[in-house]
């Protein structure tokens, strides 16, 4: 648990943090948002004593931060930070190596934990141990500051717009490896992001902040449903319904459907108004072929359409599966598993329907 005691920072004439109060929970997401210098990357620089306040107290397990060696604070927190802030001389190894050298673990264990932690990232280590940052594609290099950032198993890890320089798909994909590692290792999270959707989708709790104010700290429910003034109002925005599909997995909105493998498509005979999924001999997801496509008398020619572009992770979100319908001009789009097997569809109405529910709720 983390708590802040009125904690007040002033440069000169600005008041970065105003008289903070508030505790953060063991093992849960807590996401700071607000405009562009309100305070939130000065909120996480007093936690792991990067910035000392001006007033007010920060307690680390009920213990005062400013009484921690430290060394058991860079231990104990781990910090991913905005643009990554890798050391481009250093290897990937020696980038999420830095904490434990510091910390004095023999070489064997940090190797070990290296090769550990860029699996949990979902990054090979045999080829990705030894290169270079400039090496990286932006998603890479965000994934490998994460790993960083967990490399001493830190109980607290504070991000700092971890996925802000990425494309939005990246985005996407680096969200959902870090709600997956979060529901494996249950870490105190405080994470700084400008954009709401990422907020809703990742907290447990939201602390929306203004000028060195926090103005509310609730549930992303909360938050849609009840802002607690005009200006969080006003800072979610009209289309509230929209944003809380954020909320909700695809995983539990999927239909199954059948699919007709690729090998026995010269036996399909066409169905009014229906295309076919179309899947290869494991199961994994191809493309899909209508009636039209028959009508030509060229049923081998299955419009296979890359699966980055089309085919929604399990773990997506119902707002990403809007946007992609929206984007692709499609009203069902295939589900997926982790390896590309094709687990069913979700339909527009599926999405209208939790839009409603949800309205209602
Ligand atoms: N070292 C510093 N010296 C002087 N002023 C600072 C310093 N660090 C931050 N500030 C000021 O304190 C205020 C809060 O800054 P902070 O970086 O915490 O905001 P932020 O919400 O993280 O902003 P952004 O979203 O743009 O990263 C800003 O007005 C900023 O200019």
């Amino acid at each position: 648990m983390i708590e802040l005691l009125d904690v007040s920072k002033d440069y000169g004439t600005t008041h970065a943090l105003r008289g903070v109060s508030i505790t953060i929970p063991r093992g849960q997401v807590t996401v700071l948002i607000g405009p562009s210098g309100c305070g939130k990357t000065t909120f996480l620089r007093v936690i792991n004593r990067l910035v000392t306040p001006t007033a007010g107290k920060v307690l680390i397990d009920g213990q005062d931060n400013t009484g921690i060696k430290s060394e058991d604070l860079r231990r104990g927190i781990g910090y991913a930070i905005q643009g990554v802030g890798l050391f481009p001389h250093w290897t990937v190894a020696g980038n999420i190596a830095t904490v434990p050298k510091l910390i004095g673990w023999q070489r064997e264990r940090i190797e070990k934990r290296v090769r550990e932690l860029l699996e949990l990232v979902g990054l090979s280590p045999k080829d990705y141990a030894n290169r270079y940052p400039a090496e990286l594609s932006g998603g890479q290099a965000q994934r490998v500051g994460v790993a960083r950032a967990l490399a001493a198993d830190p109980p607290i890890l504070l991000m700092d717009e971890p996925f802000g320089a990425v494309d939005p798909l990246t985005r996407i994909r680096l969200q959902n490896e870090f709600m997956r590692i979060q529901s494996r290792l249950k870490k105190t999270v405080i994470f700084v992001t400008h954009d709401l959707e990422e907020a809703i989708r990742l907290a447990d709790r939201i602390a929306i902040m203004a000028a060195g104010e926090i103005v509310q700290y609730d549930t992303p429910e909360n938050i849609l449903s009840k802002p607690a003034n005009k200006y969080v109002h006003d800072f979610v925005g009209t289309d509230r319904a929209l944003k809380r599909l954020s909320r909700f997995k695809v995983a539990d909105f999927v239909k199954q459907t059948s699919a007709i493998r690729l090998s026995d498509i010269d036996k399909i005979t066409a169905q009014a108004n229906r295309f076919s999924w179309i899947i290869g001999d494991r199961g994994e997801f191809k493309g899909w072929l209508d009636e039209t496509m028959l009508g030509a008398g060229n049923p081998s020619d299955a419009v296979v359409i890359p699966q980055d572009d089309f085919a929604l992770p399990r773990d997506a979100s119902l707002r990403q599966a809007l946007s992609i319908m929206l984007g692709q001009g499609v009203r069902a789009l295939p589900v997926v598993d982790e390896s590309g097997i094709f687990l069913g569809e979700v339909t527009l109405a599926d999405v209208e329907k939790a839009t409603t529910d949800s309205k209602a709720a």
